[in-house]
């Protein structure tokens, strides 16, 4: 097994080398990440399915301590990474809620993720190619499971506080369940639940019917193209789709009125509006074959704008080309709403009276991110992680002995009663906790916190005022700040007294790889594909 100890970095790709391997190749998501990756020979899934050579990908920062006890241990959410400072780098530093001089902080990647522990885009070792849909399904209590492996690995003794939100808060309920009694001190969780609601439920089948709907999906076996395994081959049609719909449940109505309103883009300067055609230029972002659309009428255009044709499609060498159009060379311009020259593809003498489509701002964010996403994010993995969250239910007990709620009866019955009796019982099992809801999210509702935090026997609840909706608990830095480390020091005097690390040794080992890198990455001019 590889460790990293306090520093951070480390190989980050896996590539396979088991005997009977007949191809091998890199999975790239991983490899956009500095961080470390252990290999565990073996891995069992609650499900009971064993998987051999398992990548398990994390980053620490700081350092333990003599009694190995101040283990911080970050969770991250559906479609983050093991890189805290990409998400919540505001919240690490000296003197943050996340602080390496007094914590060894660890966050894994959970499995089925991208980001570099097992998942669908992990060679299977049985024969060199990615597990891809026959990745097996696994839950948050596998997840906890595999991470407290490594963290005996690296030597910790037991976890001073659990802190995650939203899939992150649900691994985050998880971890003192599914680790031995006393292990893990204190828990907050933020912007979650108890179990994942209907509404959760029923957003998580939408999304993933749009990537099924995507030709290029090809029941999830989309990595075998014809030039071999091409691990960039995606359904991102139906993944821009699934991500589309995704972001607007982490927002609120009220944001995107205040935002966007009705705007059409002039304020907008240098970014390219997604979905926007730029023919004749560099950047095509909706690609729609322009032999095809000289042949169409405008009205047609209108009705299509945003639609992503099969040009777009990474299998479209496979179909016959379109025919040249009779209009090819006669084509209007107008002037984008950024300000550059975008030939529209009207032939002209066709459409007067035909209003060219706006594209409103709100319909460009979602279409940039939407492209933006699938240049990070694999549909497999997509797939597997909302899977995942379904089956989030703090009442079923771990069927793995040692951990604390193994000796909770097991619920059988889908009888309501019986249900809650069973979720009472395993949240009457948990640690102080700090649970912190945002105002405004319409996919983790306060209530649902409050549900938390009634059950829960020594609770804090916070209730953040945010417009932001779910993402809040992604933007509201300094607020969740004040509140972590407020609460911690509280709750956990006994890591706020000396440093591990002195802050001058700190300071002047920042070029040594173990302190904190990055302010931040939340500011708009940033480009970073990793981030959420
Ligand atoms: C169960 C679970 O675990 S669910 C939790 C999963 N959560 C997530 O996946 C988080 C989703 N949210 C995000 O990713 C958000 O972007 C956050 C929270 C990370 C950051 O939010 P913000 O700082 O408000 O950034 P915002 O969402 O506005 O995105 C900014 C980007 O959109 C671009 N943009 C903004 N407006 C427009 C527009 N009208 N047209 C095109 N692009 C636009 C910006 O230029 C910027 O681009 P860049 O990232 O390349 O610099």
């Amino acid at each position: 097994m590889h460790s990293n100890g306090s520093s951070s970095s480390s190989s980050s790709s896996f590539t396979t080398t088991s005997p009977g391997t007949t191809s091998s190749f890199t999975n790239p998501f991983s490899a956009l990440i500095d961080q470390s990756v252990a290999t565990l020979p073996q891995f069992t899934f609650e499900s009971g399915v064993t998987l051999k050579d398992v990548p398990v990908a994390y980053k620490t920062w700081g350092r333990l301590n003599a009694r190995a006890d101040n283990c911080l241990v970050i969770c991250h959410a559906l479609t983050g990474s093991a890189d805290v400072e990409d998400w919540w780098g505001p919240l690490l530093g000296p003197n943050r809620a996340f602080d390496p001089t007094r914590f060894f902080i660890f966050c894994g990647n959970v499995i089925g993720s991208p980001y570099g522990t097992v998942s669908s885009v992990t060679a299977n070792p049985a024969n060199g190619k990615p597990y891809g849909p026959e990745m097996p399904g696994s839950s948050i209590k596998d997840d906890v499971r595999l991470h407290f492996t490594v963290l005996q690995q690296l030597g910790v003794k037991s976890i001073a506080a659990v802190v995650g939100g939203s899939m992150g808060g649900m691994t985050c309920l998880e971890w003192p369940l599914n680790t031995p009694p006393g292990f893990v001190r204190a828990i907050v969780p933020l912007a979650t639940s108890a179990r994942h609601s209907a509404w959760c439920i029923s957003w998580g089948e939408a999304q993933r019917q749009s990537i099924y709907s995507d030709p290029d999906y090809l029941d999830g076996y989309y990595y075998d193209t014809p030039h071999g395994i091409d691990m960039h081959a995606q359904p991102s049609r139906g993944l821009a789709a699934a991500r589309m719909a995704a972001l607007l449940t982490y927002r609120s109505r009220d944001s995107f009125e205040s935002r966007f309103g009705r705007k059409t883009g002039e304020g907008r300067k240098n970014k390219q509006a997604a979905g926007v055609r730029v023919m004749g230029g560099t950047e095509t972002t909706n690609p729609l074959d322009p032999s095809e659309i000289d042949i169409r009428s405008p009205h047609w255009k209108q009705h299509n704008d945003g639609h992503r044709s099969w040009a777009n499609s990474s299998r479209q060498g496979s179909r016959a080309p379109s025919p040249p159009s009779p209009h090819a060379s006669k084509r209007n311009s107008v002037d984008a709403p950024n300000g550059s020259n975008i030939d529209i593809g009207i032939p002209s003498g066709i459409g007067a009276g035909v209003r060219q489509p706006k594209v409103f701002n709100a319909q460009s964010y979602l279409r940039y991110q939407g492209d933006k996403f699938t240049s990070r994010f694999d549909a497999n993995c997509y797939i597997h992680i909302t899977r995942k969250l379904d089956q989030h239910d703090l009442s079923h007990p771990s069927v793995f002995p040692g951990s604390v709620s193994h000796s909770l009866p097991t619920v059988t019955a889908e009888d309501d009663s019986e249900l809650e009796s069973a979720l009472h019982h395993a949240l009457s099992l948990e640690p102080p906790a700090l649970i912190i809801g945002i105002e405004s999210d319409g996919l983790f509702q306060p209530s649902e916190q409050r549900e938390l935090a009634a059950h829960i026997p020594d609770a804090e609840l916070v209730i953040i005022p945010s417009p932001d909706g779910h993402d809040g608990f992604l933007l509201e830095f300094e607020a969740i700040n004040g509140w972590v480390d407020g609460w911690m020091r509280r709750k956990l005097p006994e890591f706020f007294g000396e440093r591990v690390i002195p802050l001058e040794e700190y300071e002047a080992g920042e070029q040594d790889g173990f302190a904190v890198k990055k302010e931040s990455v939340f500011g708009e001019a940033e480009a970073d594909v990793t981030r959420w």
